[in-house]
């Protein structure tokens, strides 16, 4: 199997090889011209924890907005220096550009390996090939990082770590807009204990014929939140669904983008749905995007808040399933919308 950015470097590439392209290609949808009135929500993360309440509880209130309404947002001011980020995109270029052989190391099969570099979804699944390779990690609870890179692991580390405190406050104005006690989706998940933290590292190279292929096809993701960054080359790449059109996101210099993940669907009983993204990619510029996902401890069995409920009104729209299950379900298969949700549906 070859990786994306050995096809793409291997020479003149001048059409994509049959593996990758799709019958119907990522233009052919409705996609929002670039000044659309959907303008994807902004959030200051400042305002949430300056210790205005005034200033917090506009914040919060911006916050469900966002979330019933896109179920993504751009966070600014979120105190992560550009410094950690431009070192995380570099160490993260540097991984890349091992060469093959030497990523083949870590060309794990298994979902709970701790490191896991590869190429499109689930090479033994997917129908068509995505135009991405990855580094996927498990940062969190027990750390992992690739050796032999100079300082790829304190960059790591302290990145997830700062992605970690950001999701945790983040966490704490969502369970406040949901119209819960700040900490109630802490208790509820025991994020205290040991929540789990994926990392992924996403490389889209450059493509011949962009318009055939795509880099990540429609899916949302699983956990509660996904914290998104991109290195800044100019070109977009990710898009969001919203009423039926799919919206680029061009985030601001230095933001996150956020995105609602399956369990806080779950979580939320369907309040607060995961948002559908997908990756498309382009011909001039390598793009990279760098997510962590958050979730709770590996053996915590989601389910709708029972506070969220009422049982005449409002019953459980989801049956209660363990995170590590879900993550199972979801690699085992095609990545395809929001497939894997549906399974768990009442
Ligand atoms: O590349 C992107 O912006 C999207 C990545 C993504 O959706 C994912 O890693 O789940
Ligand atoms: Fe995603």
């Amino acid at each position: 199997m070859f990786s994306v950015k050995e096809l793409a470097e291997s020479g003149y590439l001048t059409s994509v090889p049959y593996s990758y392209a799709l019958e119907k290609g990522p233009h052919e949808d409705i996609i929002a011209s670039e000044h659309t009135d959907q303008e994807i929500p902004i959030i200051d993360y400042s305002l949430l924890t300056s210790g205005s309440a005034e200033h917090r509880s506009k914040t919060v209130q911006a916050i469900g907005n966002a979330c019933l309404e896109w179920g993504f947002f751009m966070v600014i001011n979120h105190g992560v220096t550009s410094t950690l980020r431009d070192e995380m995109i570099r160490a993260s270029e540097n991984f890349f550009d091992l060469s093959e052989e030497h990523k083949r190391e870590y060309a794990g099969e298994k979902l709970f390996d701790p490191i896991r570099w590869g190429t499109s979804f689930n090479i033994k699944v997917d129908k068509t090939l995505f135009w991405r390779d990855y580094l996927k990690v498990h940062v969190h609870p027990k750390f992992s990082a690739p050796q032999n890179l100079a300082g790829f692991s304190e960059t790591m580390q302290e990145y997830c770590k700062r992605n970690r405190e950001l999701a945790r406050e983040l966490l704490k104005g969502i369970s406040e807009s949901l119209g819960l006690e700040e900490g109630y989706i802490e208790k509820a998940m025991n994020l205290k204990a040991n929540p789990h933290q994926l990392l992924v590292i996403n490389l889209y190279p450059p493509c011949p014929e962009p318009e055939l292929v795509m880099g990540l096809p429609p899916h949302s993701d699983h956990g509660l939140l996904t914290i998104l960054m991109q290195n800044e080359v100019g070109v977009g790449g990710l898009q969001v669904k919203h009423r039926g059109k799919w919206v680029p996101v061009n985030p601001p210099p230095n933001a996150f983008v956020v995105n609602m993940g399956d369990h806080m669907e779950i979580l939320s009983n369907g309040k607060y749905k995961s948002a559908l993204h997908r990756a498309v990619v382009n011909a001039k510029s390598t793009r990279i995007s760098i997510a962590t996902a958050q979730g709770p401890p590996l053996d915590t069995v989601v389910s709708p808040a029972p506070k969220l409920l009422d049982l005449e009104n409002r019953p459980a729209a989801y049956r209660g399933i363990k995170y590590k299950e879900y993550l199972e379900l979801q690699q085992s298969n095609q990545l395809k919308g929001k497939s894997c949700l549906d399974r768990i549906r009442l």
